[in-house]
């Protein structure tokens, strides 16, 4: 379980068990979208000939649960003792991954040809680790078949992206995302109105983890989650609350979209990243002209920029605004 997994398991009184453990799809048949990837590991399974496999792609998209349904159709029941899960970003080092790799690929097989190690973060090794772990897993392969996950697969060395089969999980659409929530508000027996599942959707940005964690965590404070307990639980500004505070810009009324920056920080909590990603993601959806969109997202690049640097987020942000209200001006 994540940090963040852990963290609402903790924030959810009552509710002991985490929806997303609860609702993780066993087989491969159960997983939302990705139809152009699931088939092809199906394949695999069906055939029994599974390559090493590189998952690249968003968080919470789904690739430990390809990785973990894939174990359990090849080996059933006993998936757990065949299946062993290591994050490769290990505060301990690579040594002890390596170790434990070692380990499990020494020890004895229950009748299997292979077994499965399925190392999370793979991206977060040095290239000189990941040149180790290319060497760990040629000296294994005879009996041992690595998933390697990631976020950026152009993270990972060439010699090992070219010992692997590669898929490239994408953000899960909102079509896949709304089906999932709607499962599980109708098997956990809760009322959810069309805007809050819309809500919920905005909120994920193509991330089911968040999606299912929204639900659960709207689902404590009320009898029906809706668009208002969403946007309240999960820090995500209402669109048109975005698009007033950039309108207000470019109306030349600084005063008034700095106002709504404050808001949008102070009480609905988000982060300065957090208001530039909404932005990036609603902004041909704003009523603006072509020229100040472009403009827009012009500005948003740079500040994006500026605060990975470092950059104070809301001087940035307040920075943005004056100069979309001064070209009003001009
Ligand atoms: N495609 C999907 N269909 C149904 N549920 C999904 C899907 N993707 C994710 N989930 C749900 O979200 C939870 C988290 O997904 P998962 O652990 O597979 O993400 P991940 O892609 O491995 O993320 P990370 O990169 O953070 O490790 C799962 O337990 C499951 O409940």
């Amino acid at each position: 379980m994540s940090e963040a997994d852990a963290e609402t398991a903790e924030s959810t009184p009552g509710r002991t068990e985490v929806w997303i453990e609860k609702y993780r799809p066993e087989t491969l048949d159960d997983i939302k979208g990705h139809e152009d990837i699931i088939p092809r590991l199906s394949q695999y399974v069906e055939q029994d000939d599974l390559p090493h496999l590189m998952l690249g792609g968003p968080a919470g998209t789904g690739k430990t649960t390809a990785s973990q349904a894939v174990a359990r159709e090849i080996y059933g029941s006993d998936w757990r003792d065949n299946f062993l899960e290591l994050n490769a970003s290990d505060q301990r080092g690579i040594d002890v991954v390596r170790d434990r790799i070692k380990n499990f690929a020494r020890s004895s097989f229950g009748g299997y040809d292979y077994r499965i190690i399925f190392l999370d973060e793979a991206d977060a090794l040095t290239s000189d680790a990941q040149s180790a772990l290319r060497r760990t897993m040629e000296q294994f392969s005879h009996n041992t078949r690595f998933i390697l996950s990631c976020n950026y697969s152009s993270q990972i060395i060439d010699p090992i992206q070219s010992r692997c089969a590669v898929f490239r999980f994408t953000e899960l659409s909102e079509s896949a995302i709304e089906a999932q929530v709607r499962e599980i508000a109708e098997n956990e027996d809760i009322d959810v109105t069309d805007d809050g599942v819309d809500a919920l959707v905005y909120a994920a940005a193509g991330d089911m983890r968040k999606a299912i964690n929204g639900l659960q965590a709207a689902a404590v404070m009320g009898d029906t989650v809706d668009e208002e307990s969403v946007f309240a639980i999960t820090a995500t500004a209402r669109p048109e609350e975005v698009e007033q505070m950039v309108e207000q810009a470019i109306d030349g009324d600084f005063t008034a979209a700095r106002s709504t920056l404050e808001t949008l920080l102070m009480d609905r909590g988000l982060a300065g990243g957090d208001v530039i990603d909404q932005l990036h993601r609603s902004a041909w959806e704003f009523d603006l002209s072509e020229d100040a969109t472009v403009r827009l997202l012009e500005r948003l690049g740079e500040v994006d920029y500026r605060i990975t640097e470092g950059a104070n987020e809301r001087l940035q942000l307040e920075a943005m605004l004056a100069a979309l209200a001064l070209e009003n001006e001009a």
